[in-house]
């Protein structure tokens, strides 16, 4: 695809200064049977004190950190895994300083921006624009800063009218896109980030994800996931918590390895066994088992969302996307398709000059902006170019079998070039022209499950040898 470099986290530059160390750090939560026992604790021990006698507690000690040890040196991206209840949002409200710790030290270098809890940083009586410079404010950004940025938020935030309304009356997703928007405009060094939050339809989970990896080129992340995937895919050093322990750090692939490993080992040893059933015999070029997958639960439906005509896009403006469609075999847009079948994906672009070498051209990404696939019109027309002249429209179709989606959020980003492979000029590059989800997924593995034409398992007979 005639696209952008795809952009990898960057290196923690050798020799790079601390952005954020963390020494013997422990949490100790007070866990209370009753509220009456929070009261009696308030009480009780500064009377036995009064009296002369030792003061009892009337809690239970929950220790959720242990002597944890950590440093994220300036410029690197840090992926923090573990189990639920490991001591993840602990350790990061901490760092963040909403949260006290009960022994050790903290120390962070630079300005921190969070996205930690839902709505942690707004007043609720507080309009989203009122909000804005509030939170802005907090992160220490000048009033007259935010305000010649407010515009450039509220297009990031995106959501319409609503910026004058209090933000108790937000759904969860407008708040995590308001405070994502103050996030990105307030010249943080280090972004802490509870992926856990990222809540948002594909299009702006898509606007974040660029924002991110453009901050990734200079700034610290530190980021919690549950997706080792996704730690793999965008960290350079990855923290494993386990209850409350750093249980080991290092490579994000040898990391999250570690930690899937004890994950499957603690599920009992991997995926259910399952019965094969002899696949039919068929013709039909594709997935041999799609018949059976269909049948099943395993089908992996995609929700087709609408091409939006407003997508954030770039180019001379010498053509235009005017329409992107997930089609049937037949020709016929879809609203739902289904992974393993055949498709078209088509591309409709309106000439305001003539175009005498276009190129037109798709790619898909998943949730984190990574390239799953993607084709361009290159190859085909490179010697017999299509011509195409101005106020008429060109119509490019690319038909090919579903690869089987993971359960997510995909989006397809739309261009149309002219020129050559290596040489070209973008008239119009659209991203996340499209967005689909897949609801349900039989992919086994991997970024994307391919179409199987054929899967076979055979048994040879040995004759008289010994193994
Ligand atoms: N305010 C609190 N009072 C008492 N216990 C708490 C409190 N906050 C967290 N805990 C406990 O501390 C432990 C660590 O919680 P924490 O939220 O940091 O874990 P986590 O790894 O972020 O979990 P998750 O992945 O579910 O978000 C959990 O056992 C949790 O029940």
């Amino acid at each position: 695809m005639l696209a952008a470099a795809d952009v990898t986290p960057a290196e923690a530059p050798s020799g790079a200064a601390s952005a954020i160390r963390v020494t013997g750090l422990s949490k100790c939560y007070q866990i209370y049977a009753a509220p009456a026992q929070r009261l009696l604790q308030f009480v009780v021990p500064r009377l036995r004190r009064w009296l002369g006698l030792s003061p009892r507690n009337h809690y239970r000690e929950f220790w959720a950190l242990h002597g944890v040890d950590l440093e994220v040196m300036r410029g690197q991206t840090v992926g923090i895994i573990g189990r639920n209840g490991s001591g993840k949002s602990t350790l990061l409200q901490i760092i963040c300083g909403t949260l006290y710790p009960t022994n050790g030290e903290v120390q962070v270098q630079g300005r921190v921006a969070a996205l930690l809890e839902l709505g942690s940083g707004f007043n609720p009586e507080f309009t989203g624009r009122e909000n804005v410079f509030f939170n802005a404010g907090v992160l220490g950004q000048a009033e007259h800063v935010t305000r010649e940025r407010f515009a450039a938020i509220e297009a990031f935030a995106d959501i319409g009218a609503f910026i004058d309304q209090p933000v108790k009356t937000y759904s969860s997703g407008m708040l995590v896109r308001l405070a994502f928007a103050v996030i990105a405009h307030v010249d943080a060094d280090i972004l802490v980030i509870d992926e856990a939050l990222a809540v948002g339809d594909a299009f702006f989970t898509q606007k974040c994800m660029r924002f991110l990896r453009e901050f990734m080129q200079t700034g610290t992340v530190l980021f919690v996931s549950h997706d080792t995937n996704a730690v793999k895919n965008l960290c350079n050093h990855a923290i494993w918590l386990d209850q409350g322990r750093v249980r080991m750090q290092g490579t994000p692939k040898a990391v999250s390895e570690a930690y899937l490993r004890e994950f499957y080992a603690q599920q009992g040893q991997g995926a259910d066994p399952v019965e094969v059933v002899e696949a039919p015999e068929t013709e039909v070029l594709g997935d041999q088992r799609l018949p059976f997958l269909n049948a099943s639960n395993l089908r992996n439906d995609l929700q087709v969302f609408p091409h939006d005509p407003q997508a954030a896009s770039f180019g001379t403006g010498q053509a235009r996307i005017t329409a992107v469609q997930l089609c049937d075999a037949a020709g016929q847009a879809l609203a739902w398709a289904v992974g393993g079948e055949a498709v078209r994906l088509r591309i409709v672009v309106r000439a305001h000059q003539a175009l005498t070498q276009p190129i037109v051209g798709f790619v898909v990404k998943d949730r984190l902006g990574q390239v799953l696939f993607g084709e361009n019109t290159y190859l085909n027309y490179q010697l017999n170019p299509v011509r195409c002249e101005a106020g008429e429209e060109l119509v490019a179709e690319f038909a090919f079998w579903m690869p089987r989606m993971p359960v997510g959020d995909y989006t397809v980003t739309a261009s149309i070039a002219e020129g050559t492979q290596q040489d070209h000029v973008q008239h119009h590059w659209v991203f996340d022209a499209l967005a689909f989800r897949s609801e349900s997924s039989s992919a086994s593995a991997g970024l994307v499950g391919l179409p199987m034409q054929d899967v076979r398992l055979a048994v040879r007979h040995m004759t008289g040898e010994e193994p």
